[in-house]
């Protein structure tokens, strides 16, 4: 089931898997309760994002942290150009080496905070998970977007919750169709909660 999901992604997002299953845990990128649920709780939950981004352009996936979304999102979108963008030496180390490892040509590491690249990116979309709550998420996040480039941030439960509270934030860069949607991937795997919120000015 989960080959036929990825498709012609599958063997790089296996190859990721395999390299996390190898050192997530000792190079401190994934808890060690989370390499039994590898599949469920982190890959296929990174590939949901998919169906709601632009499949080619500049995507920015904020605070990549092990590869989450980033690596998953640049293996099924081939077109795409995926920027992993990751404050965090140890990490950006970990990126490039999974980059290489799976021969993927169309993403690059850019080490440094959000915040640093405001005005160096004119982004189709950006993508972030579990990196900070909505209203300093759109803080960070919108000011890499172009006009009418979307904002993609897989959230939790409290993701309408985070909406309310982001409406300053929203409304500056004229993105007030902030909506919650459910990101559904394989039968038998949780939904996950997405918030999808479009730039306009
Ligand atoms: C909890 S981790 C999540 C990592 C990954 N997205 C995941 O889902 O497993 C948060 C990540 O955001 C990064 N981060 C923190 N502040 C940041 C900022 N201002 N700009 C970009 N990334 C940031 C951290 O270094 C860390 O790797």
């Amino acid at each position: 089931m989960v080959r036929e999901y990825f498709g012609s992604a599958y063997e790089p997002v296996e190859a990721f898997h395999d390299m996390l299953v190898a050192h997530g845990e000792e190079r401190g990128l994934i808890g060690p309760r989370e390499l039994d649920r590898l599949w469920t709780r982190h890959l296929l939950n990174s590939a949901a994002v998919v169906p709601f981004l632009p499949p080619s352009g500049m995507i920015v996936d904020l605070g990549s942290g092990a590869g989450l979304p980033g690596i998953v999102v640049a293996a099924m979108l081939p077109e795409a150009q995926v920027v992993l963008v990751e404050p965090m030496e140890r990490r950006c180390i970990w990126l490039a080496e999974v980059i290489a490892k799976l021969g993927l040509t169309n993403v690059e590491v850019r080490r440094g905070r959000a915040e640093e690249f405001h005005g160096a990116f004119e982004a189709d979309a950006v993508t972030a998970r579990a990196v900070a709550a909505l209203d300093k998420l759109g803080r960070w996040a919108f000011p890499l977007l172009r006009r009418d480039g979307v904002l993609v941030a897989l959230k939790g439960r409290s993701a309408s919750e985070e909406i309310a509270a982001a409406t300053k934030v929203l409304r500056r860069y004229g993105a007030t169709d902030a909506e919650v949607l459910a990101a559904g991937t394989l039968p038998g795997v949780a939904t996950t909660t997405v918030v999808r919120a479009t730039r306009t000015r």
